[in-house]
């Protein structure tokens, strides 16, 4: 399986100035951590990085330091998630049928999410992994409240998400001819008629987005490593 990890973000709302996969996580930057549980899971034979050339150098000391045993290609992100996961679609070898695309900034989840990803992908054309919410939500517009969805219909969604190659580039090249923005692949695969089926996630999968999130991967990391 063919493993696209988007890395090219700059981490505004961390409020770093620098690409917040570089930062250190006990010891080792985020980046690290979610190659080593790439690593870790037998399912994954490949690994491309999508990054920005900038960052080119402290990804490949990270490299350096992890020690991976499967091939690795760098890959040029975009100004966006979306443009940097279609670029490394481009990047992918001629004979990938079935791909998995995972944050780097999700650095916490376990080569068990990865394997049950990767052997469901053997079984449909897209899915995603996700967890039910546990909060109330409500749809708001101009601060006043409109409606409360039936919380036993809402996922949240994360990474990995896998996809049957030539769909996927099938539903970015639509997304960019009408102008659609979306924040995972999986929403242009919905968008085009496809379904995507759900894997259940982990809570402690979380997208390491602002310095709570650091504090609190963490502390998950440490509980993991004792
Ligand atoms: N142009 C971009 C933007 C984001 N990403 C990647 O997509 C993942 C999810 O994005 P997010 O958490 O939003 O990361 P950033 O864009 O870095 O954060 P922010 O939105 O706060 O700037 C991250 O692994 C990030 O590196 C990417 O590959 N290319
Ligand atoms: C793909 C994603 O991680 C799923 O939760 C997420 O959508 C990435 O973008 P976001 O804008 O940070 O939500």
């Amino acid at each position: 399986m063919h493993l696209l990890i988007p890395a090219a973000g700059m981490g505004r709302r961390m409020g770093s100035d620098r690409n917040k996969l570089l930062l250190t996580l006990l010891g080792k930057p985020l980046l690290a951590w979610t190659l080593i549980a790439a690593e870790a899971s037998p399912d994954i034979n490949w690994i491309g990085i999508i990054c920005q050339p900038s960052d080119w150098e402290d990804i490949k000391d990270i490299l350096a330091q992890v020690s991976l045993t499967k091939p690795v290609e760098l890959i040029n992100g975009g100004e966006t998630r979306q443009e940097s996961v279609y670029n490394g679609l481009q990047a992918l070898p001629d004979d990938a049928e079935r791909v998995l695309i995972h944050d780097g900034a999700r650095c916490l989840a376990t080569p068990d999410l990865f394997n049950r990803c990767g052997e469901a992908l053997l079984s449909c054309d897209g899915l995603i992994a996700a967890i039910s919410v546990k909060d109330t939500i409500k749809v708001v517009e101009r601060g006043i409240i409109q409606s409360t969805p039936d919380r036993s219909q809402l996922w949240a969604a994360q990474t990995p998400q896998g996809f049957h190659v030539p769909l996927l580039k099938q539903c970015h090249d639509q997304g960019r001819q009408l102008g659609w923005e979306v924040t995972d692949d999986a929403a242009l695969f919905e968008k085009c008629g496809f379904p995507v089926r759900i894997v259940e996630g982990e809570e402690t999968n979380l997208k390491v987005t602002t310095p709570v999130d650091l504090a609190i991967a963490e502390f998950i990391l440490r509980q993991r490593l004792q």
